[in-house]
């Protein structure tokens, strides 16, 4: 553990109180890591704020003593995000855990930067509303961290990505000053949009502390389609007919390996038992039975232009879930072989044409390699996740899946892409910046950042090295 100047840790300590600037061991190892697993934690304490002033006067002195600080939510970051590996204060929004002001008329609730995105959702469903952000790490992630990547997850064919619902937002900056951005207008066109600014910036401009989220309204009675389709052009054949004539809230597909996984290792059975390379799940609202009988027709026309060759409806709420687990439990299922993980997209169209050329250099090169694919098809958007091979050590195939980065990311590159659709950047994507992002775009960032934190001490050496 980086050691601190007893000195400061005492004005730390000042700030916040004792029993809330932790150094023992287990809480670094705690708050130092997300679900990177790469990185080893090291920040050189932990703190745990219960006030925006208490932020304001961290970051205050943090600024004056040149301290890194690494804004923390739930950690539930595939990007490095929220790692703290070289004794920086970790700043935990954990106490900020309030929902207060909820307002029917404006459908909005504002909430601290650690309410835990689950508690957000269950709010508006006590308001008679809904909070359609989701994603299989709902139960731990944090809003504060939310909107600071952006997240996205499974909903976002209609109902888009954290920064679509964020009205009001409080940022504390790199030299300790509260902005409080847009404050839950609707329309506001009176100059730039910091607020968006800071969504998505990974906590580089500075600490999320507060938001003003908007709701809506409840969906009625969604129902979850699974399709097993011979290839992904065939996939995206259905995408196009039923968006054609169905509002889908989600279409997200899945590959038969993918598949195998989670029904070994979760306690749930295959869909159906005809085997398919991919499969899509689609999910719809059915307010009567007129939805369901369309969608019904949507299936048997795939199934006559061959698009579609089994497939299996959600007769209840339950299954309805089971189904969703089919695909939302991968993540977690392969966890276990430490997988090289890539978030990439490109525009939907092409998802097909890319995958294949991502997949054919993969296995020319690293024949023995699992890939397991999935992700969010109705939005470009897909999850490689290659498995490392029993007996290989970590560390080579670690290299191996560096070379393999490579040639991702110029396929990506070439495809008008991006290295990071909804993860975000951190620490493990920077190197990979520029084959999405121009050196003009790169300059610009950060000289945003040089603005909004001129001392260079929120969440360095994340997204870029400044
Ligand atoms: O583990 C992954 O690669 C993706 C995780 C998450 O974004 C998902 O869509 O399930
Ligand atoms: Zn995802």
């Amino acid at each position: 553990m980086a050691q601190l100047d007893p000195a400061i840790l005492e004005a730390l300590a000042a700030i916040v109180g004792e029993t809330r600037v932790l150094t023992d061991e287990s809480s670094c190892e705690q708050y130092g890591l997300d679900w990177t697993r790469f990185y080893t934690p090291a920040p050189s304490a932990v703190l745990l704020p219960g006030s925006i002033e208490e932020v304001q006067a961290i970051v205050r002195l943090a600024a004056d003593q040149n301290l890194a600080i690494v804004p923390s939510g739930g950690r539930t970051g595939l990007s490095a995000g929220a790692v703290a590996a070289n004794g920086e204060l970790v700043l935990a929004l954990d106490r900020l855990n309030t929902l207060s002001d909820f307002n029917l008329v404006d459908r909005t609730v504002r909430c601290g930067a650690g309410v835990i995105t689950e508690q957000l959702q269950q709010f508006a469903e006590e308001q008679g509303l809904y909070y359609p952000v989701d994603f299989a790490s709902a139960g731990s992630s944090q809003i504060g961290g939310n909107i600071s990547t952006n997240a996205g997850g499974i909903k976002v064919i209609k109902h888009g990505m954290t920064r679509d619902w964020v009205a009001g937002l409080k940022l504390v900056t790199g030299t300790g000053e509260l902005l409080d951005l847009n404050r839950g207008l609707m329309k506001n066109n009176a100059g730039y949009d910091l607020r968006q600014l800071a969504i998505g910036a990974e906590g580089t401009l500075g600490v999320v502390v507060e938001a003003t989220m908007s709701l809506t309204r409840t969906p009625e009675n969604l129902a979850v389609l699974v399709l097993g389709a011979p290839d992904m052009q065939a996939i995206m054949h259905v995408l196009t007919a039923f968006q054609a004539e169905i509002e889908l809230s989600a279409f997200e597909f899945f590959s038969e390996i993918a598949l195998e996984k989670v029904v070994a290792h979760q306690d749930l059975q295959r869909p159906f038992e005809t085997v398919c390379d991919y499969y899509a799940l689609i999910e719809f609202e059915q307010p009567n039975d007129a939805a369901m009988e369309k969608a019904m027709a949507l299936f048997e026309h795939c199934v006559e232009q061959g698009w579609v060759y089994d497939g299996t409806v959600s007769q209840s709420l339950s299954q309805a879930q089971n189904l969703w687990r089919l695909r939302e439990d991968i993540s977690e299922t392969i966890t276990p072989w430490t997988p090289y993980k890539n978030d990439i997209s490109t525009v939907i169209s092409r998802v097909p044409e890319f995958l294949a050329e991502v997949e054919a250099v993969v296995n020319q090169n690293y024949p023995d390699f699992e890939i397991v694919w999935f992700g969010h098809i109705g939005d470009g958007n897909v999850h490689l996740n290659i498995l490392k091979p029993e007996g290989l050590p970590i560390d080579e195939f670690k290299a191996q899946c560096g070379e393999v980065s490579t040639w991702v990311f110029e396929i990506v590159q070439r495809y008008g892409g991006s290295v990071s659709a909804e993860h975000g950047v951190g620490l493990l994507k920077k190197e990979y910046l520029e084959y999405s992002r121009s050196a003009l775009e790169i300059e610009i960032m950060k000289g945003i950042k040089q603005v909004f934190d001129p001392k260079g001490i929120m969440n360095p050496g994340k997204i870029f090295d400044a």
